[in-house]
């Protein structure tokens, strides 16, 4: 899954980018239109992958930490796996356990993905993990103001985000 961008080469050789995040159809046709006007110009369309945000199920004692978002305005307000977005190089295990520690200030360690992936904005997919907590007591250090352990029995009780409802059964089956 990804979107598709078009490109666009001038007779120098030198590379510029036209038009990103398009879907493969309207990126074929903006190329062939721009082709057809017949400058000294080669355009073409490139596949690009998507952006990995990966979200922690971070589990301790049978309980699974909810955090609250405080920005941006379009999520805040909103209960989520806390995560973040994977850097170019990183896996998704790394990532998590980086913005575990940014965020909360603890050691986690990733064990599985859960089923499921979503996509959050064009280019932008949603991955959630199962982790534990290694050391540390989770604090909102950094785009949560409020954090709670949640149990089976109240694991729906917080204001989730939407696609994180999603996940919630495979949660469930961590809790015990
Ligand atoms: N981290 C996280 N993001 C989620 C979840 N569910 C969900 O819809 N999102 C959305 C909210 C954001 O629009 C996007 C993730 O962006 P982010 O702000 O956490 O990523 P980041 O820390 O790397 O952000 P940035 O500073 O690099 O922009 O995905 C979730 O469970 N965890």
């Amino acid at each position: 899954m990804g979107t598709y961008r078009v490109m666009r080469q001038d007779d120098n050789g030198n590379r510029f980018l036209v038009a990103a995040e398009l879907a493969r159809p309207e990126a074929e046709a903006l190329a062939a239109e721009f082709e057809a006007r017949g400058h000294k110009q080669l355009y073409w369309v490139e596949a690009v992958p998507n952006r990995i945000v990966v979200g922690g199920a971070l589990i301790h004692r049978g309980r699974v930490l909810a955090a609250r978002r405080s920005a941006p305005p379009e999520v805040a307000g909103g209960w989520e796996f806390p995560g973040g977005k994977a850097e170019p190089g990183e896996t998704e295990p790394e990532a998590l356990e980086r913005e575990l520690h940014e965020e909360l200030g603890v050691r986690a360690r990733a064990l599985h993905r859960l089923p499921g992936s979503w996509l959050v904005r064009p280019g932008l997919e949603l991955r959630i993990w199962a982790a534990e907590l290694v050391t540390g007591d989770p604090q909102p250090l950094q785009d949560h103001d409020q954090l709670r352990w949640l149990g089976p029995t109240d694991l729906t009780t917080v204001d989730w985000l939407t696609h994180d409802r999603e996940v919630l059964p495979h949660v469930a089956d961590l809790l015990h």
